[in-house]
């Protein structure tokens, strides 16, 4: 496949014995890396989304495993596993809605339990690395899937940003949007902005219009009013965990787009790799929904714009009933119509 600008945006990058983070709070206006050192570092980087996304902040921690071993090794190889307990449950605990971040932490757990004697690091690096090198081929195993589904000509909407930016590479959502661009299966895309941060219209209007496609954004209200036009044939999104029964969280908006998409005739399809998926959830209702600040929504870039004295209720995520959507694509394989038979399916094939 030649190179596209995406070929080239790495949101979590190890360098030079570092964890290197592109940090989404300045996109577009700034791209700047910041550094990072210790798993502390790591886990406030997710906390203050300098990296966001489900794959994304799951790679990070990873990383952020790495330099805790180094740390905790390099105070004393005695006892080094048992001292690095907290600073997993720190890196676990930094988001709750994704999944993927207690995901990729168990796999680290997991390895540090196995590791021989002597320097954990370079094992655990290979780890991280492998974690991020299967998201980027996932991506790619899945565009592939979800492209198929789209038949040409026509538009589709996206939400938040589930491109480059918040995985390996590629990205989930906008990695189907990527190959159905490539095969001339699409003509136009669509994005939300995704109030109160502007995923949207900051990250994936950013790595759209990088990679040449041509993007439309519309404000978050606007959606209805587009759909109802027939001129979108499919919503595409992203997600952050996915219960047993197909129930699925995703960036706040997400299940009014797919009320909408039911509504108008619309296909609605959740691009996750399986990472995503909890299968000791049995549906949504056992989601941990994230309640971020109210000033995320109270202010615009940073200044005051509610009225002074009001509140504001500010979840990051919502759950769509698994019954909203059409097709839930994953590496290995696209479940349609998912329900808790299909989930299962997939799982065990
Ligand atoms: C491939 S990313 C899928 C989701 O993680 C994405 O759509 C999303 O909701 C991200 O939310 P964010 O709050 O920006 O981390």
């Amino acid at each position: 496949m030649s190179e596209h600008a995406h070929d080239r945006i790495r949101a979590v990058v190890w360098n030079d014995d570092a964890l290197e983070l592109l940090d989404q709070r300045l996109l577009p206006a700034v791209e700047r890396r910041l550094r990072l050192g210790t798993a502390a570092g790591v886990a406030q980087a997710i906390r203050d989304m300098v990296v966001r996304g489900a794959p994304a902040i799951g790679i990070a921690a990873a990383y952020g495993v790495v330099l805790a071993a180094r740390a905790r090794f390099a105070e004393a190889p005695a006892g080094w596993r048992a001292r690095i307990g907290a600073d997993l449950d720190l890196l676990a605990a930094a988001r709750p809605t994704a999944v993927n971040l207690s995901w990729a932490v168990a796999r680290m757990r997991a390895t540090i339990e196995r590791a021989p004697e002597g320097d954990p690091c370079p094992r655990l690096l290979a780890e991280a690395n492998a974690i991020l090198a299967e998201d980027i081929a996932a991506n790619r195993r899945m565009g592939a899937l979800g492209a198929a589904l789209i038949e040409a000509g026509g538009s589709v909407l996206t939400h938040c940003n589930a491109g480059s930016l918040a995985t390996g590479g590629f990205g989930t959502a906008l990695g189907v949007i990527r190959t159905a661009h490539a095969a001339g299966r699409i003509d136009a895309v669509y994005a939300g902005e995704t109030r109160p941060w502007l995923q949207g219209a900051r990250l994936t209007a950013w790595e759209l219009v990088r990679d040449g496609i041509p993007v439309t954004l519309l404000a978050d209200g606007a959606a209805a009013y587009l759909l109802c036009q027939g001129r979108v044939r499919w919503v595409i999104v992203g997600a952050d965990r996915i219960a047993a029964n197909g129930d699925t969280a995703n960036k706040i908006g997400t299940y009014g787009l797919a009320v909408l998409a039911r509504q108008h005739g619309v296909g609605f399809m959740v691009v996750a790799p399986v990472s995503t998926i909890d299968m000791s959830l049995a549906d949504g209702a056992g989601i941990p929904i994230e309640e971020r600040p109210a000033a995320e929504v109270l202010d615009l870039a940073g200044a005051r714009v509610a009225a002074a004295g009001a509140g504001a209720w500010n979840p990051a995520f919502d759950v769509t009933p698994a019954a909203l959507i059409d097709a839930i694509v994953t590496e290995r394989g696209v479940v349609h119509a998912p329900d808790a038979a299909g989930m299962a399916a997939l799982l065990a094939g």
